[in-house]
């Protein structure tokens, strides 16, 4: 359950990065400080920056910087890449496609997913099977993002050794069936700025992403510099601005998480509102358990938690593909 935080938490993972080959990573100085400060913002936030990353600013920018291009291309252009359920739902969503609580987004969108080839997990995956549709300008997008998931993926696997350390487990408890073949999401998300006058009262309209918890472990959203946009709302019902801060990514949990941990860590309510003039564009990663993964409460989480499950199992995949089905008016 969120605190009555007013500000979010910054974390440098250097540490976790430098000792991720260690074997004994948990006895190290600095790893257990981020440790700590891991599991205080899992426990009062949900959300924090995380800085050291050591992910080059110049190919960060230039993520953003591509996805700015794409969302300037005429219509035509962007739904030659079109997603439907014909896709997997990999492709490229109008403003208003996408549905939070019942209400149309402000965004526009493509969606990416790891690659799932037919028949992999049977019935319950065929909704996700498919391939990227990748934009065909600039002629680098696809190596880029692909260079980019790349490297997040090794930056959320070194978090969530951190992360396993902090509820005190085995540093690689979210590794091999849980989430070592990650069925990671990459959203490049568009934002239009806001035409009406600020002091005008907020409509529903405004709103580029509704009240939501993000689905899996772990999200690490990187954001144009310079619009306060991404809100977190705390235990008082107060939205707090998950403002840009150079240099880093906001970080935040999921809902597979809470029920691996028993409810140790719980993800909180996030929304977008693009109350700037300018065209916002956010790039969230998400990195996700395996999709066939069955998420149940780890015992030594259950231990700290009253020794029974508070929650049912789920098998992630299920999760995403209900999700993902009822997100859509297409
Ligand atoms: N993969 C993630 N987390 N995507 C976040 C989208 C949240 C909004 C979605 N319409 C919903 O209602 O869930
Ligand atoms: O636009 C953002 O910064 C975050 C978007 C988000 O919360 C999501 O797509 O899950
Ligand atoms: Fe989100």
């Amino acid at each position: 359950m969120a605190t009555d935080f007013k500000s979010l938490p910054i974390i440098d993972v250097r540490a976790l990065l430098d000792r991720f080959h260690d074997p004994k990573m948990a006895e190290d100085k600095g790893v257990i400080e981020v440790v700590r400060m891991l599991h205080q913002a899992c426990r009062e936030t949900g959300f924090f920056y995380v800085k050291g990353h050591n992910i080059p600013e110049s190919l960060i920018d230039e993520v953003r910087y591509v996805t700015h291009q794409f969302f300037s291309l005429p219509f035509e252009e962007k739904m030659k890449i079109k997603m439907s359920a014909e896709t997997g739902y990999r492709g490229y969503q109008q403003i208003g496609e996408n549905i939070t609580n019942g209400k149309p987004d402000m965004h526009e969108a493509v969606d990416c997913y790891r690659e799932m080839e037919p028949g992999a997990y049977g019935d319950f995956g065929r909704p996700l099977e498919g391939s990227n549709i990748w934009p065909t300008h600039p002629p680098n997008f696809k190596q880029l993002m692909e260079e980019y998931i790349g490297l997040l993926i090794d930056l959320s696997r070194a978090i969530m050794r951190g992360m396993a350390l902090a509820l005190g487990g085995p540093a690689d408890a979210f590794e091999g069936k849980k989430a070592g073949d990650t069925f990671w999401v990459l959203r490049l998300i568009g934002y239009p700025g806001c035409t009406h006058h600020k002091s005008m009262e907020m409509q529903d309209s405004d709103i580029g992403c509704g009240a939501h918890t993000d689905y899996g472990l772990l999200t690490l959203v990187n954001q144009d510099p310079d619009i306060s946009a991404l809100q977190v709302r705390n235990r008082s019902g107060e939205w707090i601005s998950a403002m840009p801060i150079p240099g880093t990514f906001v970080c935040n949990i999921g809902d597979m998480l809470k029920i691996w941990t028993n409810g140790l860590y719980e993800p909180t309510l996030h929304r977008v509102i693009n109350n700037s003039s300018k065209y916002r564009v956010s790039i969230p990663f998400f990195y996700e358990p395996n999709f066939d993964t069955v998420v149940e409460p780890f015992d030594f989480c259950k231990q700290k938690t009253g020794k029974i499950a508070k929650f049912e199992r789920v098998v992630y995949g299920d999760h995403l593909v209900r999700k993902v089905t009822t997100n859509f008016v297409m």
